[in-house]
This record gives C-alpha cells, structure tokens and sequence, in this order.
C-alpha cells in the first residue's frame, strides 16, 4: 500500500511547554486511525500539525512525500480545500444557508470541479448520507445527527485524500453516533483515509488501528483489521480494544 503521511520527528511545544515529543508514524492509504489518550495527552494538538491547521515546533509531515510542514499558509490553505477534509464536534455550518448550499461551498471555493460535478457529489453524498431530504432546509431546521453528517458531505465536496476528525461524534447520542460511525466506515471501505481522536472506545473499535498517546509521546498502536457489520467480530474488537485500553490505564 502506498504511504499517504509521514510524521518524522515531530515535536511541538506552546509557549516553551513541550505538548508532543518526538511523534513518528505513518499512514497507508485506506488506512482508518483513531488517536486516543489521557485527556490533555496532545490529541487534538497532533491532528492539528498534521493536518497543517497548526505548525510543528520541529520536524516534517510528508504528504505523498512531500513536506508540508513548510509550507507557506497561503499553499498549506490550498492543500487543506483540496486534499483534506475536516469534521469537528460540532459541525460550524454557516448560518442562513442552507445544508445543500453549505456542502457545495467548498466546492466553489476549492475550484477543481465543475458547477454540475460539484452538485452531483453534493447529491451522491447527501443521499449516501440520508439527508437529502432536508437538503433545502435551513441548518437550524434539522438535528444534531443531521447536521453532523452534513458536515461530512461538506468535508467531502472536494473528493479529499484524508479525512481529519476532532471528536466527531462528541456531541451527538449514541443512536446518531452509530450513524455516523457508519458513514465514515462506509467512506473508509470506498477508499478515503480517515484519521479521527476521540474519547470513545466504541467509536475508536471503528478503526484499523488505534494509537494511544500518553504525555505527548506514542505508547502503543493497536492492528484491529478492517471493520466489517459482523455482530460476533465487533464483540471481539470491542473486547480486544478494552483490555488493550485497560492496559494503557485509560
Ligand atoms: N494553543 C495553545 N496554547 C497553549 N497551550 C496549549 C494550546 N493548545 C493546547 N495546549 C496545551 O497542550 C496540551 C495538550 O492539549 P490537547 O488539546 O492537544 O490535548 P488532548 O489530548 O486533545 O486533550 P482533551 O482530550 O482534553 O481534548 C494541554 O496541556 C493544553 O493545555
């Protein structure tokens, strides 16, 4: 497979206080990651310099090869419209918009797509989702799980490489959770990377593989496969990934 990132060296500190400590890792196309820890471990600080949302103190990120981690902001904004996507607790739709004109923007703004294709992969992903239905409603006219699988289809506009999420099943109940675990295991299985933190062992039993962050340095990485909708495996990955946690002292 080929290697989409690669963290070499990384290390960022804010203000003197080094956060994260020597992070090296790497991520293979199709690749589906969960980063957990302690909560103040460096989480959210790492999928910020990785996804160039932040800058490492030290180091390189490699994106098929190529640094980014020294990009000017003007070329690292156009890598994050074109190559990434992001999901985040909670969803930062735009007000007075509506969910269809909310996902296409990007798609305008990003300018690698035809008007036409830009409105076909909004309708392919809205009906991928099961919101296209409420398509023209206004954001504040639509749930929480809705509005969060919106941001998705938004994350998804601009066909990304990789997509990067902060938690983003943290402010929904467990019933839109699971949709949207589906989702992004369904976008996973057609080829996109996902690498996501989160908190919760169920979420994180999604991935292939989980990465466990302790005082700003990898602890451990644990292979779980890939996720398949089979009862009696996913038992087992949940099993499997709460004796690894409980090792962790998580
Ligand atoms: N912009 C910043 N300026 C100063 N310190 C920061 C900044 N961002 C994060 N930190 C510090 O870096 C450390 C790691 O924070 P981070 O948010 O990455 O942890 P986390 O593992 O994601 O935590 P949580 O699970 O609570 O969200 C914390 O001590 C935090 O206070």
């Amino acid at each position: 497979m080929k290697i989409l990132l690669e963290v070499k060296n990384l290390y960022k500190s804010f203000e003197g206080t080094p956060v994260l400590k020597d992070i090296n890792f790497r991520v293979e196309e199709g690749e589906f990651i969960a980063i957990m820890g302690q909560s103040g471990s460096g989480k959210s600080t790492l999928l910020y310099c990785i996804s160039g949302m932040d800058r490492p103190t030290s180091g390189n990120i490699l994106l098929y090869g190529k640094d980014i981690s020294k990009l000017s902001d003007k070329q690292m904004s156009e890598v994050r419209l074109k190559q990434m996507g992001f999901i985040f607790q909670h969803s930062y739709l735009l007000k007075n918009l509506s969910i269809r004109d909310n996902i296409v923007l990007p798609g305008f703004k990003a300018n690698i797509l035809s008007r036409e294709q830009i409105n076909q992969n909004a309708n392919i992903l809205m009906e991928k989702t099961g919101i296209h239905s409420v398509g023209d409603h206004d954001i504040k006219m639509v749930s929480g799980g809705q509005l969060q699988r919106a941001a998705i289809c938004r994350a998804l506009i601009n066909q990304p490489d990789i997509l990067f999420g902060d938690e983003p099943t943290g402010a929904l109940n467990s019933g839109a959770t699971k949709e949207v675990m589906n989702i992004l295991n369904e976008i996973n299985h057609q080829g996109t990377t996902i690498i996501i933190v989160t908190h919760d062992a169920k979420v994180a039993s999604r991935a292939s593989r989980v990465i466990f962050l302790g005082d700003g340095a990898i602890h451990d990485e644990l292979n779980l496969g890939k996720y398949e909708e089979i009862e009696e495996k996913n038992l087992y990955r949940e099993k499997k990934l709460t004796s690894w946690l409980e090792r962790q002292d998580f």
